[in-house]
């Protein structure tokens, strides 16, 4: 086909479809996982249903579990709504703004201070606005980040990948760069969250 056909930007199915073909490969590679996600448009028509809002943090919400080589879902950030600073344990993660605008703060790993038990302040490595439809791309060699929705006045809604999956992740102490484990969980689950039996303590991250 002609190079200069416009390409016709995906619909989310057809995002979801194009990443199981993706991962069916055993060496997919992360850059091609990356130009899909920048591919989508978002259309709120198509994830509107996953979009679920809590009053007093963000809310996980599981889109396609990506045969388990991937989690694909879509994360709703009230007014002022925020992640800790956290790592992505052996994962590659990739976050597109469906709606607002988010800020990404990237920190550098806790560092032991002259070999006794204290660590110090972590580092800012630089800060992002991405705005909508935007993608950003983060593993834990690139350092350790928080997101958070800076705006009062408007929410945000983000899409997230992460491959492999994880569900534990570690939290960071600003100050001291002491970490936590911490369980991260769905708020709901392919845009139900009627799921009593398996709805676990929903940890904060
Ligand atoms: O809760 C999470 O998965 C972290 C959002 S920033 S990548
Ligand atoms: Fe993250």
């Amino acid at each position: 086909k002609n190079s200069c056909e416009e390409k016709v930007p995906l619909s989310l199915s057809e995002l979801i479809k194009a990443l199981h073909e993706a991962f069916s490969k055993d060496d997919t590679r992360i850059e091609d996982v990356k130009n899909l996600m920048a591919s989508y448009r978002s259309n709120p028509a198509e994830w509107k249903k996953y979009a679920k809002f809590d009053r007093y943090r963000y809310t996980r919400n599981l889109v396609d579990e990506g045969n388990d080589k991937f989690n694909l879902m879509v994360l709703c950030w009230g007014e002022g709504h925020g992640s800790g600073i956290h790592d992505h344990p052996n994962s590659h993660c990739v976050m597109k703004i469906l709606q607002g605008e988010l800020c990404e703060t990237r920190y550098t790993w806790p560092v032991m201070k002259n070999e006794d038990k204290e660590t110090r302040e972590l580092e800012v490595l630089g800060k992002t606005t991405l705005g909508l439809n935007e993608i950003c791309y983060i593993n834990d060699s690139l350092g350790l980040h928080r997101v958070e929705n800076a705006s009062n006045t408007n929410p945000a809604v983000s899409l997230h990948l992460y491959t492999p999956p994880f569900s534990t992740c570690s939290v960071f102490n600003k100050q001291t760069g002491q970490k936590t484990s911490c369980k991260v969980t769905f708020w709901s689950k392919y845009g139900d969250r009627r799921q009593r039996h398996v709805r676990m303590l929903y940890k904060t991250i």
